[in-house]
């Protein structure tokens, strides 16, 4: 795709979300919110329960519609396109709750994201060439999250922890250019978390990724930006040091003898 330009001439970014809006009914949970992630955006979106994340990941994916403002991909207006759009041209994400083929092994269900992002997913028949091209791809997301060792496993068998990692490698067999990391640590013991942190350390270093979590650690070990958001609006931006330096955050956010300050 050529690179549009944006107004001020420079290169665009990956995901770019100006002044979105969103209301359910007179509950307006989504205020303003202006976000822009690069390539190799490392961002963390915190929050309190009920601050307006998820809201706001369902409309970067297309979920669901903004009543304002517009979301560009590279550039690319894509607003008013369909979560299957949006997933096609790079932005993917991962759910809170696991979506994973529990019956089927790692490489197959991985296979299946492969195999549908080819448009392939209803072939009977692949030729040699359309299957050494799949495998190549199952191996590389498998790769790139160091389980390809547990390719033959049945998915519903792994420990929580290591079918989140499953799920992420399905999202990184979709070739994202931005990845929406949905809380990937959500009721996965403590004792398999620093798997899922070594995980998203290392996911490829161009990809723009937005990690949603509740799990502080993970977050100011992951982040090199945090956005708080407060009643759905952007309370606060900065520097995991600067978060954890803001005292209106740690008010709001952590409480006054919060987390952020122990980091
Ligand atoms: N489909 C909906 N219809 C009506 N209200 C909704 C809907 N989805 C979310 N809300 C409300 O919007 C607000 C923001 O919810 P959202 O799930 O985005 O917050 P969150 O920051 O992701 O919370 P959590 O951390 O608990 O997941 C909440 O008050 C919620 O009750």
């Amino acid at each position: 795709m050529a690179s549009i330009e944006s107004t001020n001439g420079s290169t665009p970014h990956r995901l770019e979300a100006t002044g979105l809006c969103k209301a359910f009914g007179g509950l307006q949970v989504t205020r303003d919110v202006s976000l822009a992630l690069p390539a190799g955006a490392r961002t963390a979106l915190i929050g309190p329960n009920g601050a307006g994340k998820t809201t706001l990941v369902n409309l970067l994916g297309g979920v669901l519609r903004a009543s304002a403002g517009n979301v560009r991909l590279d550039g690319e207006d894509v607003s008013e396109w369909n979560p299957a759009q949006r997933a096609r041209s790079g932005i993917v994400r991962t759910f809170q709750i696991n979506r994973v083929f529990k019956e089927l092994s790692v490489h197959d269900n991985v296979r299946c994201a492969v195999l549908h992002r080819h448009g392939l997913a209803r072939r009977v028949w692949l030729s040699r060439s359309q299957r050494a091209q799949v495998d190549a791809e199952v191996d590389e997301a498998l790769g790139s999250l160091r389980i390809q060792g547990q390719a033959r496993r049945i998915t519903g068998q792994m420990a929580l922890g290591e079918q989140r990692l499953v799920e992420i490698a399905l999202a990184l067999a979709m070739k994202p250019r931005v990845l929406l990391l949905d809380e990937p640590a959500a009721g996965v013991p403590e004792s398999e978390s620093g798997r899922i942190l070594e995980a998203v350390e290392r996911l490829p270093g161009d990809l723009a990724v937005l990690l949603i979590e509740h799990d502080m650690d993970l977050v100011f070990r992951f982040a090199r930006d945090i956005v708080v958001m407060v009643q759905g609006a952007v309370f606060a931006r900065g520097t995991p040091a600067e978060i954890a330096a803001n005292e209106a955050v740690r008010e709001i956010y952590f409480g006054r003898s919060g987390h952020a300050g122990g980091h």
